[in-house]
């Protein structure tokens, strides 16, 4: 895998047809060559709009975005076969009845063979130890165990890159502590958002983003810092409720 870029983007969207457009990132130029990236931010920051135009699911509405020399809008579907996706709601992304179905349906495009297939499917399962679950309705796992699986059916096709939009979420430390080896053993690419601090700084570079903009880009303990710096500004301004003259004095 050559690089990600990002070339002068913007994203913006008309909430309805008469208002004016309303910008969720604007102006990001960046190069992803490092092999483990986070992304970190406050709520509604734009981690996640980031993230989705990397493999074409966001088009930029200004600038380009390329994989590997690939245009993600010119050429979406061979982004996609190199970009795997893997969403903060599972059940956004499940969509066959089973764990096990599922991640033979990933594989159905890449393995013809449907003995090979299964057999995949198989050792994929049993690496997030979810055999025992394959083939129990995916409504009845826990929402951590559908994180999991959502994972192992992203990583079955073996992608070049992969992107984890908050992938530790609803896993208990259990979890987070396979998530994070498993991560570490990964050969791909991995960019990933989180609000998990902890993860964030086992990346080699991490990405803060404020209000639609890249407002640090560098080593991650710098980069968590900054964004520790970022949320007590916020707290301590005095917002309308806190600002002295809406206090209630004491009588
Ligand atoms: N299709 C859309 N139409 C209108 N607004 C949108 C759309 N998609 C995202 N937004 C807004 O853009 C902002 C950034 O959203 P985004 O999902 O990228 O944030 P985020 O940093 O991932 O947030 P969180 O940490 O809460 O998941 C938010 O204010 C969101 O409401």
């Amino acid at each position: 895998m050559g690089s990600i870029i990002l070339n002068a983007v913007s994203v913006s969207v008309y909430e309805d047809e008469h208002s004016s457009p309303k910008a969720l990132l604007q102006d990001v130029s960046l190069e992803l060559t490092e092999q483990r990236i986070a992304v970190i931010g406050a709520n509604g920051s734009g981690k996640s709009t980031l993230l989705r135009l990397l493999n074409g699911l966001v088009p930029p509405s200004q600038g380009t975005v390329t994989v590997d020399g690939a245009d993600t809008v010119a050429e979406a579907r061979k982004v996609r076969s190199q970009v795997g996706f893997v969403f903060t709601d599972p059940l956004s992304q499940l969509v066959m009845p089973t764990g096990r179905e599922d991640v033979e349906l990933s594989l159905r495009r890449s393995v013809k063979n449907r003995k090979e297939r299964a057999t995949r499917a198989e050792s994929v399962l049993e690496r997030f130890g979810l055999l025992p679950l394959a083939d129990q309705s995916i409504y009845e796992l826990s929402g951590g165990e559908r994180q999991l699986l959502a994972l192992a059916a992203v990583l079955a096709v073996n992608p070049a890159v992969l992107v984890l939009d908050e992938p530790s979420t609803l896993l208990d430390l259990r979890n987070r502590e396979l998530l994070r080896r498993t991560l570490a053993d990964l050969e791909q690419q991995i960019i990933l958002s989180t609000h998990d601090l902890e993860l964030a700084l086992e990346a080699e570079r991490v990405l803060v983003v404020d209000g639609g903009r890249i407002v640090f880009d560098g080593g991650a303990s710098d980069a968590v810092e900054h964004y520790r710096a970022l949320c007590s500004a916020v707290v301590e301004a005095p917002g309308p409720r806190n600002h002295p003259q809406n206090q209630v004095q004491a009588p």
